[in-house]
């Protein structure tokens, strides 16, 4: 079936869910009308009833009515939404994408119930709202047709990597955190750009395109950052001066502890904290 036919039930219409619904429509392979957002305060679902999406608090209906399954709450939220739709489920027609962060594919087809489910994990980031996401797939045990789907719907929001899925929460750490180390480092040169004689709007734009243009430096010339950064420090330079100031108060060290911070924290959500 194409990708164009499916139908898709997005399970916890929040700011992923939503940001993916709207990524999916502005691919163009799919119509809001597609498309089912579930979620309990369906009030903060009429925008986009509005625009043609299909919006419903009865998760179970969805799932009837879909082909694909998003599940896009939070782990915590998760087990009460399998126990609601198990029922419903088909292991002939379904496919279930899960972006919910730390659980693992066994889990849920331990939770439902269905030996032979097809299930795939992706782990997406914020960008998917302008389509500009790094999403990590992982779905060792799925029919190549279905991980193909999957990769396409992420393809349209952004760059896929398929990974192996005990590597998930490492990816969830580096690309889904990562939004808010990259967007905190801007902030935070933009506090700098104010010290030093900018309005903030304005620091705020400079540094912003700055960090847009380094990312993008890397990504065309598929070059390493220091040989980036080799370009920029003049000898006895300002830029090195700066740099290495930046190193002796542990610029590089507190974003590889806070990755791994993060990475131990996404293993422990669903598992421990439940
Ligand atoms: N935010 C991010 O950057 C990323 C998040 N993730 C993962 O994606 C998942 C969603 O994250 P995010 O969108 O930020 O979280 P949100 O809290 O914004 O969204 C979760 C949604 O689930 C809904 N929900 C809760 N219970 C139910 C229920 N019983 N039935 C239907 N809907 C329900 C909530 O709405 P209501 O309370 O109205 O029911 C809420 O809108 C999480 O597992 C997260 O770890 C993955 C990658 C990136
Ligand atoms: O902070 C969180 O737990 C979620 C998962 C990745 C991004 N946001």
């Amino acid at each position: 079936m194409n990708s164009e036919l499916k139908r898709v039930a997005i399970l916890g219409g929040g700011n992923m869910g939503i940001a993916l619904a709207k990524g999916m429509v502005a691919s163009g392979k799919y119509a809001p009308a597609a498309i089912t957002l579930t979620r309990r305060n369906l009030q903060a679902l009429e925008s986009l009833e509005k625009e043609g999406y299909q919006i419903t608090s009865d998760n179970a209906r969805a799932v009837e009515e879909a082909d694909i399954i998003i599940l896009s709450m939070l782990p915590q939220q998760l087990d009460f939404v399998l126990d609601t739709v198990a029922d419903k489920i088909d292991v002939q027609r379904h496919l279930v994408i899960s972006i919910v962060t730390g659980v693992m594919v066994s889990d849920i087809i331990e939770r439902v119930g269905k030996m032979g489910l097809q299930v795939i994990r992706a782990m997406p980031n914020t960008a998917i709202a302008i389509r500009e996401s790094m999403t990590c797939i992982a779905g060792n045990k799925a029919s190549q047709e279905n991980l193909s789907l999957v990769k396409e719907i992420f393809e349209a929001v952004g760059d896929t990597v398929e990974i192996e899925e005990e590597l998930m929460t490492s990816a969830t750490a580096l690309c889904a955190c990562g939004i808010a180390f990259f967007l905190r480092s801007i902030r935070a040169a933009t506090q700098g750009g104010t010290e030093i004689g900018f309005h903030a709007a304005d620091a705020l734009r400079m540094a912003a395109q700055t960090a847009k243009g380094a990312a993008s430096l890397l990504l065309h010339f598929q070059s390493h950052p220091e040989s980036e950064i080799d370009k920029v420090t003049s000898p006895k330079g300002c830029t090195i001066a700066g740099l290495n100031e930046m190193e002796h108060n542990g610029f590089s060290s507190a974003l590889i502890k806070g990755i791994r911070t993060s990475s131990q924290k996404a293993e422990q959500l669903y598992h421990k904290e439940k």
